[in-house]
This record gives C-alpha cells, structure tokens and sequence, in this order.
C-alpha cells in the first residue's frame, strides 16, 4: 500500500545558530505553510527537500522503516543538537488505515526555529549522484535551490499578509441532526453490552479563495491558543492542547486530554464548571478509559511509567478538559514514531475497545476522517520527536475546500445534544480563526 522510494535518497544537512528570531509565522510561504509551534517556540519549515507518502494499514511501520534509512543515509553537520535542530520532518498521519488520505514525512529546504533563546536555521539539500557531501560545513549552510539570499542574511525574510478574508463553515456530511442520531444510535450499541466508549465527529465544510494567505489562520490560532501546539503540515491546520506523544533522549511524555465542559460566565461561574467537571463520573469514565489506553500501549516500550493518580481541569479559552499527564524511560529505543504506531487510535479519539470502536465509527461516521484525531508532528534524525492528536483543525485541499472535524466521546450516560454541543465548542477556535 505504501510507497517507497527506490533508492534512498541522501541528505545534506547543515544548521547553524542565528540571532534573535521574533516570529516565525509571517517567514512561512503563504499557501503552504510548516509549522509547528507552541508558547511562540518551534519550527517554520519552507520548502520541500525531500516528501514520503505512506497509506494503509501499515503507514506507521512503513513511515519508522523508511525514516530510518533517510536519516542513515543523511550527512549532517548539527552543532547545537537540540530538540528541532538538525534534520526533521514534519509529519501528519490518517486517522483510518481505510482513509484515502495519504499519510506524509515532509523534509523541508529550510528550518528556522526557536526554542529556549536558542534560534537557528537548517538547511537541506538531496545530494546528486556520485556527489560527496561536505566533510565540514560551509559558512552559511547549503544554499537551497533556486533561493535568493538577501545580503548573505542566513533567515529567509518575513514577507506581508495577503488579503484578509472571512469564510463560513456550514455542515458538511454530518447534518446536525444525523450527528444527534448517531450519538443516539451509539449510546444504544453501548447500553447493548457492544463497546463502552467510541467517539464520534462531525464536519464542517467551507471553501477558500484562491491565492488566499493561510498564515492568517495560523496567526489567530497561535495568538490565540499559545497553549495548544498549533500546526500547519501539508494543508492540515489547527490547534491542538493533545500531546499524543514526545519522546526525548530517552524520555517519554504524553497528555492524555478526554472529558470536555463549557466555560461559566464568570470567574465563579466557571470555576463552579471545572468542579462539576472534576466530579462528573460520566467524564471521569471517558477519561479513564483515554488514559488506560495510553498506559497499555505505553507499557511495553518502558521501564518506568507514570500517569498522575487524579486528572486534573485544563482550561482553554474555549472549553474546560480533564487532562492526565504520563511520564516515562524507554526501555527499547523506540522512537517517536514507533511510539505513534502503537498508541494511534487511543480511545480518546476512537473509543474503547478500540476494533468495535472502529467499527461502530465507520458506521455511524458518514465521512473519511482524513488525517483528522491521527498524529501531526515532527521527528529527528535520532527518532525524537513531539506528535499531537490533529484535533481542532481542518484540512485545506489543493481547490480551497476547508474540511474541518469535531468529536466527542460517547458513553452510556451521553445525550445527544450535550454531546452536539461540544462539538460546537471544539469547532469554535478553527471556525473564528476562518471566520
Ligand atoms: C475528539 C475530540 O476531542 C477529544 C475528545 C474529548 C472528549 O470527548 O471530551 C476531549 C479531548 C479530545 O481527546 C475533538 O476535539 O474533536
């Protein structure tokens, strides 16, 4: 199912440290923007240096296998060494091993990045033929192909905003009406003894005008949600508070996000929300199972493993999460993308036990999810790397159709227009940053 280049292709890549970088957002290419950025630290990408596809069943095992060539065959002059520099690939994944969505690895021609007051920039370039890659780096890295540099100045320039532009998104495929059925159809499957968790989404669609500059949307929802990992990977942008998984020299994290209530009106108000969250023994049930899925798949792989004793309240200008964080030493040297394999559908996108809850999604769900609840992120030459649930976004295609999705978990206690209506509250932050 899976594509794969015949040879593998050879990186050069050379990063050096740069001066203060401000904001990386408005250095993004206008249509086709990589990012991946939180609290204002991250990575831009621009360009493409090198793009793998992967579909089907096996796009994780094929993505880990093909990952691994690409960064041994690669040469690399990296003097800094942390997380970001040196070679990355940006990355989103589908949801559905069904999808008709490709899954991507996308090496840019250019990183800028910046994190911890350390800013640098990378440069890729796929060696010809019969070429030797440089034994030592070259002054100010290796020129992309076709790139004007100004004044020899190592950041591309930050270049001005097209247009601004306001779009509607309307239902698509999940008329609001058939979304409330199918939680009504899901709480009976449930109440049958079938499955006890599964999550359902509906759509939002849209269209945006050629030429329009995306890194508006980005801008409103970095601004907006400096919280939220806020990304844009080959036409899939959003804002997501779901750390699915980091690994770091040996490190493994996640935040397990599941249980999900409205603002209050005031500062009493919504305080009195996040007890009522806290208390909740449906949310607590939802949660549990979010973050029993995480441990299972996490277990193997580690020595230690921890997940606080209690979930505790995330607040997010938009809605209330329980939030349980997991801490963890790899055992095995997997890698971040080994790692996203076997976590990926965690039951707080998919459900619980997750086959019935794929199952029941494919039924009652009336679209391809797309890379929508599969992991987006970005991972190193050495396998670390930070992946987030795609939740909060929408999928941008090449004629301007904006698809965007939101879902919420079912349990026996759902009700439908509960769980419509946080729908709703999930769509608000990519619906205002189109709108
Ligand atoms: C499915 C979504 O969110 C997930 C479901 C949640 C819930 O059911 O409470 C909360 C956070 C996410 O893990 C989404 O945002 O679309």
């Amino acid at each position: 199912m899976t594509e794969t280049a015949r040879a593998t292709p050879r990186l050069y890549v050379e990063t050096q440290a740069v001066g203060d970088i401000r904001l990386l957002i408005p250095l993004l290419n206008a249509q086709s923007p990589l990012l991946w950025i939180r609290k204002g630290q991250g990575m831009a990408g621009l360009g493409t240096a090198l793009r793998l596809e992967f579909s089907g069943a096996d796009r994780f095992t094929a993505a880990c296998e093909a990952w691994r060539e690409v960064a041994a065959a690669a040469t690399v002059h990296d003097p800094l060494d942390s997380p970001g520099t040196g070679l990355i690939a940006f990355g989103t994944f589908a949801f559905s091993a069904k999808s008709a969505h490709s899954s991507v690895l996308i090496v840019p021609e250019v990183v800028i990045g910046k994190r911890d007051g350390v800013f640098w920039v990378t440069r890729v370039r796929v060696l010809a033929e019969g070429e030797s890659a440089p034994a030592s780096p070259t002054a100010a890295g290796p020129t992309a192909r076709g790139e004007v540099r100004s004044g020899g100045h190592p950041v591309p320039p930050a270049t001005s905003f097209g247009p601004e532009y306001r779009i509607s998104l309307l239902p698509g495929e999940a008329k609001p009406d058939s979304y409330r059925e199918a939680v009504e159809a899901a709480v009976g499957h449930i109440n049958a003894g079938e499955l006890e968790k599964v999550v359902l989404a509906r759509d939002l669609v849209g269209h945006l005008p050629k030429d329009s500059d995306l890194r508006r949307v980005l801008l409103d929802l970095a601004l907006g949600y400096p919280d939220c990992f806020t990304f844009a990977v080959d036409g899939l942008v959003g804002s997501s508070p779901e750390t699915l998984v980091r690994v770091y020299h040996g490190t493994v994290s996640a935040r397990v996000l599941a249980g999900t209530i409205s603002r209050g009106r005031d500062a009493e108000a919504d305080h009195d929300q996040a007890v009522a969250l806290a208390t909740s023994p449906k949310d607590q049930d939802e949660h549990r199972f979010a973050v029993a899925s995480v441990m299972n798949a996490l277990a193997p792989h580690s020595r230690t493993l921890i997940a606080s004793e209690l979930p505790f309240t995330l607040k997010l200008p938009n809605l209330w999460h329980l939030a349980s964080d997991i801490e963890g030493t790899l055992s095995d040297g997997s890698t971040s993308l080994d790692l996203i394999a076997s976590l990926h559908p965690t039951a707080a996108v998919a459900g619980t036990p997750t086959q019935d809850a794929l199952r029941l999604i494919d039924e009652l769900e009336p679209f391809d999810r797309g890379r929508y609840a599969g992991p987006v992120g970005w991972v190193g030459a050495d396998g670390d790397g930070e992946w987030a649930v795609a939740l909060r976004c929408a999928q941008v295609d090449a004629e301007g159709t904006i698809t965007a999705y939101a879902g919420a978990g079912i349990v026996s206690e759902s009700n439908p227009e509960r769980e419509y209506l946080e729908t709703r509250m999930k769509f608000r932050p990519i619906v205002e940053a189109f709108g």
